[in-house]
């Protein structure tokens, strides 16, 4: 049963001001800003992870600051922008290590999708950047498995895409819309707004701390929003019925 997220007038000191919306239906939503315009805070906030000086965060009925984070856990994953393990530990090991409560058996959709049957044998120092963040993701979606199968989980990405080649990009991002379709929420940032164009049903678009629109991403991916967002003035082009924006060279505020 998928589970509706309010975010209530949340500051956090010198990084979030006052935000607020609401995520009633499941689906993907995408958060795109500039460089620290607060995507990866507001991430951490919606996760559980930074608690706010101000606001609330209620996934369902539940402020999620009175929960412990072993009980939002099963509910929840989180893959951060950066990821830093230093152990010799296999693709393998490393699901198991961080997500001891698994059994052994990984899902051969998670490994299908995900594309890592050749990185479970592989230590995870010697991955590649994409490697990685294709086990880390897969760790993340591991850890709440069983509430994916029911379309209960809340699925917070950070940049998911980065590093992707485009294949495992669109691979991974139609899979999202699959889980989303069937309950889960998933909130992702993102950099790519054709990404989010093709992909979110929602978009946040934050800038300074503050949430500039919010909704659905026909009606908030336009032209002028996407100067306000990004003080870089975009062309939409329009095949088969499809938008795809374009950043025009030397049309930027600086
Ligand atoms: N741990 C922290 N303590 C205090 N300020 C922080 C902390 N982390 C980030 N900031 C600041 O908060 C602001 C928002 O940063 P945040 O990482 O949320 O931005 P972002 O939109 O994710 O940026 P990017 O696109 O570069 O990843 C920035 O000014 C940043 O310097």
């Amino acid at each position: 049963m998928s589970v509706p997220i309010t975010v209530n007038k949340v500051s956090l000191a010198g990084r979030l001001n006052n935000v607020s919306f609401s995520l009633i239906q499941p689906g993907v939503t995408c958060l795109l800003g500039a460089n620290g315009a607060g995507k990866s805070s507001l991430l951490m906030v919606l996760a559980g992870l930074a608690e706010p000086s101000a606001g609330e965060v209620l996934w369902g009925a539940t402020n999620v600051f009175n929960s412990t984070l072993s009980a939002l856990s099963g509910q929840r994953c989180y893959v951060a922008q950066q990821h830093s393990i230093q152990f010799e530990l296999t693709g393998y090991e490393c699901l198991q290590f961080l997500s001891p409560s698994q059994s052994a058996t990984i899902p051969g959709e998670l490994i299908r999708k995900l594309d890592i049957a050749d990185l479970l044998e592989k230590p995870v120092t010697r991955m590649s950047g994409g490697e990685m963040q294709r086990i880390m993701i897969s760790r993340a979606l591991l850890q709440v498995w069983p509430a994916i199968q029911q379309g209960s989980a809340i699925i917070v990405l950070d940049e998911p895409v980065q590093g992707l080649d485009i294949r495992h990009q669109i691979v991974l991002m139609k899979w999202l819309s699959a889980l989303a379709k069937i309950g889960n929420q998933i909130i992702m940032s993102c950099h790519d707004i054709n990404i989010a164009n093709t992909f979110a049903d929602t978009v946040l678009l934050a800038k300074s701390g503050q949430m500039l629109a919010y909704g659905p991403t026909s009606d908030v991916l336009n032209l002028s929003n996407l100067w306000l967002t990004f003080d870089c003035q975009f062309e939409c082009l329009l095949k088969d019925d499809q938008r795809y924006f374009v950043p025009i060279k030397n049309k930027t505020a600086f």
